[in-house]
Parts: C-alpha cells; structure tokens; sequence
C-alpha cells in the first residue's frame, strides 16, 4: 500500500516538476535573449560611435590642426572627436528628429554650405565654437586650408574631411586664412555659387598685434613689433605689406570676394560684439544660415579670471568651458605713438571698409 501511495506520488508530483523545470528553462532562455538583445544594440551604439571616432581620426590632424581651442572636441565636427548629442532646445530640428527615429545611419559626408572665411585672429575660433551648439550645423573642427593649400587633392578629399551630416543641417569650417588669400574666392565659387561666407572682423590694429603675439610665442627672436610695423622707421612709411597689417585690409580683400559673391552671400560679424554681446552676434549668423535661434544667451557666462564669454555647456560636456591658453592672450604693450600711427593708416581703408558693409564698426 505504501508503496502504491509512493508509486502514485511519485507520478502524480513528476508532471509539475517538468512543468517547473521548463518554466524555469524559459524564464532562464527569455532572460538570455533579452540580454543578448541588449547587448547587440549597445554593440552596435558602441560601433557607430567607433565609426564617428575613426572618422575623426582621418580628418587633418598636425599640419593644419585646430589652434589649441582648449574646447572639448567631442562632438559635431572632425579634427577630433566631436561628435555626440545634439546641443540644447532643438525640438523639431533635424538631429532631435534623427535621434527619435534612427535617421542617423543616413547621415552622409557632404560639401560645406557655409564657411567661416575670416579673419585671423577676428574671433572665429570662438564663433564656431558658439556655431556648433547648434543641432542644425555640423562643423568641422580643425582648418581644412583647402582653398588656400590643400586645392590640389580635390573637392572628393574635401568632403572625407566634413563631418557626417542629415539632410537639413548645414555643413560648414573655418579657416582664416582664405579672406586673404588671392586665388580662394574663384575656387570657393567653383564648388558652390551658393556658400554662404562668414567674416568675423576686429580693430585691425589690434589684431594685428593679436597676430604679432602668436608670431612671438613661436619665434621669441623676432624683432620689436615697433620696428617691423615700418618700411623705415625714420620716415615713419608703414609697411602694409608685412602680414599682420596687410591681413587688415579688409576693404581690399573684401572687394575680391565681391567680384565672385553678392553682398548678401557675405556675413559679417564684428569681432568685439562676439565678445561684449556673443549671444546678439550668434543670433545674427544663425538668421543668416536660415537657421532658429536655438543658441542664445542661456548658453554664455562671463568668465572674469579669463575675460572672456566661456560656454556654460559646450558640446558634449555638462562642465562649463573656456576657449584654451591661446585664445584671449595677453598682449605686447605697444608704444602709443605707433599705435596711434597705425590708427591713422588705417583710417581710410576702415571708412571703405564700413562703406562695403553697410556698418560702422567703431573702430578708433
Ligand atoms: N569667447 C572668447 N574666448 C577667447 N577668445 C575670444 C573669445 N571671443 C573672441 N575671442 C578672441 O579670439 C581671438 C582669436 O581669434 P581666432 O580664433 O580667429 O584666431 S585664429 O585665427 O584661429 O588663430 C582672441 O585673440 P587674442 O585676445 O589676441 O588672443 C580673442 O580676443
């Protein structure tokens, strides 16, 4: 009898361990590929993000590298890795959009429709890095120079240099050196008759002793500013063809873009304003790319150890930031009767100047 009872428990108990035992399997099985199909999507998140990186790597890095901005290069942009999450309020915009919907995989190198052309040292460092807080542009980071240097290797090695883009964000890169360079405003109109021209402009005398301080951070051994100003300094005959004040001709260079662009194909955007007002002056560029004002004075502080507006989030970065060492140096002290020499040359070409641009820009 016992062993009947043992007989029937034993079969009646074995049907629900079975049960047990798969449920057990299944839950263990859907566990699993659960995790599997976890591990697959971060995988392929990792590779994407892998894939930007590389493409980073490829852009220009030493010979035309960006000039030590100090900012973190994580995102929207070659040179490094600056690529990553969209800047601040961008509903409705392209890169939210792609976000929310996968589009990222059809984001495509293209030809910049935007550039920053100048000038050295006017603040265009700072300008892109304002830029690139927006969703809709996608900014190189380092200065491709190739209009000016690089011409030769073709408008196909330019665009592997140009960050990944949707449709709808505007590819652009600066590099300074084209507002002065001859042969840059017939080339730039051969890629695109439609480019939109960026100049960041500043008191040429000041810039040009912004340039003198760059010059002699690299080659301490080089003359006083004071002497290399002029042809001869006992006749006082400026030599306007010494690069830091040949560069501040902004007339003369201006007027060679205009032989290739309309007036309205050309933003200019006052060097000091974007430091007194970057908010105001940004607002401006992003009307002139069509864009919404997504950047505005919510993105600056003022720094006073640095002097400067710094960014409160830039790319890819909750920690606030400042452009780096190079950018808002120190100045050499320039005697007054050279610089006030300087003011005087340049006088009449800033009255042309202002005159082309529809806009006085204040300078002494
Ligand atoms: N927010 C902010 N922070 C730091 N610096 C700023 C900023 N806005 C404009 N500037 C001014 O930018 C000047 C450098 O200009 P660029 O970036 O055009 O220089 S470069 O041509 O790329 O070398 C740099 O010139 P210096 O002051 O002579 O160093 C600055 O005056």
């Amino acid at each position: 009898m016992a062993a009947f009872h043992h007989h029937l428990h034993h079969h009646h108990l074995h049907p629900s361990a079975d049960l047990r035992r798969l449920f057990h399997r299944l839950t263990i099985a859907s566990s699993l590929s659960i995790l599997c199909f976890s591990l697959v999507y971060l995988l392929t998140g990792c590779c994407e993000s892998e894939l930007a990186d590389n493409s980073e790597l490829r852009a220009p890095t030493r010979d035309f590298a960006a000039s030590g901005s100090g900012w973190p290069h994580e995102r929207n942009g070659t040179g490094s890795a600056r690529e990553g999450s969209p800047g601040a309020s961008g509903e409705g915009h392209a890169a939210l959009e792609a976000n929310s919907s996968g589009k990222e995989w059809t984001a495509t190198r293209r030809l910049p429709q935007a550039l920053i052309i100048g000038v050295k040292k006017g603040g265009t460092r700072a300008l892109l890095e304002f830029l690139r807080l927006h969703p809709d542009i996608r900014a190189l980071g380092s200065e491709p120079h190739f209009f000016d240097r690089h011409y030769a290797r073709g408008l196909d090695w330019y665009r592997t240099m140009m960050p990944k883009a949707l449709e709808g964000q505007i590819v652009m890169e600066k590099t300074p050196r084209y507002f002065v360079t001859v042969e840059t405003p017939e080339r730039v109109h051969s890629m695109s008759r439609d480019v939109k021209l960026i100049v960041v402009v500043r008191d040429p005398v000041t810039r040009a002793i912004s340039d003198y301080t760059q010059i002699i951070s690299k080659t301490p051994d080089i003359p006083p500013f004071e002497s290399l100003v002029f042809k001869n300094r006992s006749t006082g005959q400026i030599d306007s063809l010494w690069s830091p004040l040949w560069i501040g001709l902004y007339a003369q260079h201006l007027e060679r873009w205009l032989t290739w662009f309309p007036r309205s194909q050309i933003h200019l955007v006052s060097g000091e304003r974007l430091i007194s007002d970057p908010a105001g002056e940004v607002g401006k560029v992003q009307d002139f790319l069509g864009l919404q004002r997504i950047v505005t004075d919510k993105h600056f502080y003022f720094n006073k150890t640095k002097g400067f507006p710094c960014l409160k989030k830039p790319e890819g970065s909750s920690k606030p930031h400042c452009l780096g060492k190079t950018k808002g140096r120190t100045h050499a002290s320039i005697n007054s009767e050279v610089m006030q020499r300087l003011r005087d040359f340049y006088k009449p070409h800033n009255q042309r100047f202002y005159q082309m641009a529809g806009q006085d820009f204040g300078w002494q």
